[in-house]
């Protein structure tokens, strides 16, 4: 295939935990990473947290829906403003509802508006047309992922972990041609990751969550509550699969007659158990699992998967990769590969029938 002209892309990335904006820009020719450039991070304003916190399960003509867009389109063109030389916008928005099983997904913020505000093509929903062609919608970062295993040259199977709220991994084979060439890609949620973890410092400490995995590491896992954890139907269901943030809430009730530090050591380690029975769903064993998100921040978490996975464990700089700007540069790059026709996602990434070109493109 004749490669593209390459493209500096801005892209930004608004995340379920609510903090805030991520932006970053990259160059790519859509199938190779060229150079990354400079990033931003924009927080949340309490006000603006609430507000679009208002919105979340609700769709498009509720006027909480509106009030959301709008703070996350304000939001992405103050940050949007601080970077120059991009020659387009991959912009993700903010989900606020996801029902891939109804065919329907929604982000809150509107491309068009931001072209016009910026004078640039703005590349956006990017889950649409996955979902209503039978995927998840999600995860969409797996063909970044592929691009980035290429870029740092790897030449064996290996992993891409994001611990947010969600545990969600890519597994992937470097030496095939393309992210959507059969064999090169599995990608799917692996159980819970953090939100357990805030929930239990929220209601017992009213901490929003286990700073370096400090309570954790100072408690005694309860290992048959995490092997009870595993036998749920879901750790047995074939990928693709994904999840939702509270898909567990009702068996975490168990953690309850644990002190907190027990109860921060056991939802510590069922997180990383949970990765390393995804792992048995991998077409090949990997040597490497590369860490990205806030998880990676938690040493626990972290000893925890090192104890329990086969391989080596690290946080993606180790790899040279930026672990918190991620997703941002993903929405950057899938951009590319919409503005030039290529798929953002395939049946072994969101389970979509064929390899499938999301996003819709909007000119100034
Ligand atoms: N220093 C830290 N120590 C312990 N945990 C941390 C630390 N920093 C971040 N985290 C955890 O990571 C979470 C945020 O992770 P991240 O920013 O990757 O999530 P997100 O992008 O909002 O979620 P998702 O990827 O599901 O959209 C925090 O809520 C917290 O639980
Ligand atoms: C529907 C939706 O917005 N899903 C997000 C969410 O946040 C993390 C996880 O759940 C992932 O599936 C996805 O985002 C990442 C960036 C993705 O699509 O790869």
């Amino acid at each position: 295939m004749a490669k593209q002209r390459a493209l500096w892309v801005l892209g930004t990335m608004s995340g379920t935990s609510l903090d805030g904006v991520d932006a970053a820009m990259l160059r790519t020719d859509g199938h190779d990473i060229l150079e990354f450039g400079p990033d931003a991070y924009r927080p949340y304003s309490p006000g603006e947290q609430s507000t679009i916190r208002r919105a979340f399960g609700q769709w498009p003509g509720d006027p909480q829906v509106a009030a959301a867009a709008e703070v996350v389109e304000t939001a992405h063109a103050e940050i949007l403003a601080r970077f120059s030389g991009a020659e387009m916008i991959g912009f993700h928005g903010q989900t606020l509802a996801h029902d891939p099983a109804h065919g329907r997904t929604h982000q809150a913020g509107n491309g068009a508006l931001l072209a016009q505000a910026l004078d640039l093509p703005v590349v956006w929903d990017f889950r649409s047309t996955d979902v209503q062609m039978g995927g998840q919608g999600a995860p969409l970062a797996p063909f970044f992922h592929f691009a980035c295993a290429k870029w740092i040259k790897a030449t064996e199977p290996l992993a891409i972990l994001n611990l947010g709220g969600v545990g969600n991994i890519t597994w992937i084979d470097p030496s095939q041609p393309s992210p959507e060439a059969p064999g090169a890609l599995l990608a799917f949620d692996t159980g819970p990751a953090n939100a357990p973890i805030n929930d239990l410092m929220q209601v017992r400490l009213g901490l929003t969550q286990d700073a370096g995995g400090a309570l954790a590491a100072s408690g005694r896992v309860d290992e048959k509550l995490v092997q009870a954890f595993l036998t749920q139907a879901y750790f047995h269901k074939i990928p693709p699969k994904s999840l939702d943030r509270n898909d567990f809430q009702p068996f975490f009730k168990k953690t309850h007659r644990l002190s907190n530090a027990d109860a921060a050591a056991t939802l510590t380690a069922i997180a990383a158990a949970a990765v390393a029975k995804a792992a048995e769903h991998f077409p090949q064993p990997i040597t490497r699992l590369l860490v990205a998100g806030g998880g990676r921040h938690n040493a626990a978490m972290m000893a925890q998967l090192s104890q329990r996975m086969n391989c080596i464990v690290e946080p993606i700089e180790t790899a040279g990769l930026n672990g918190d700007m991620l997703e941002a540069q993903a929405f950057a790059y899938l951009a590319a590969r919409v503005a030039f026709g290529l798929p953002t996602s395939c049946p072994s990434t969101t389970g979509v029938a064929a390899a499938v070109g999301g996003g819709q493109i909007s000119r100034p």
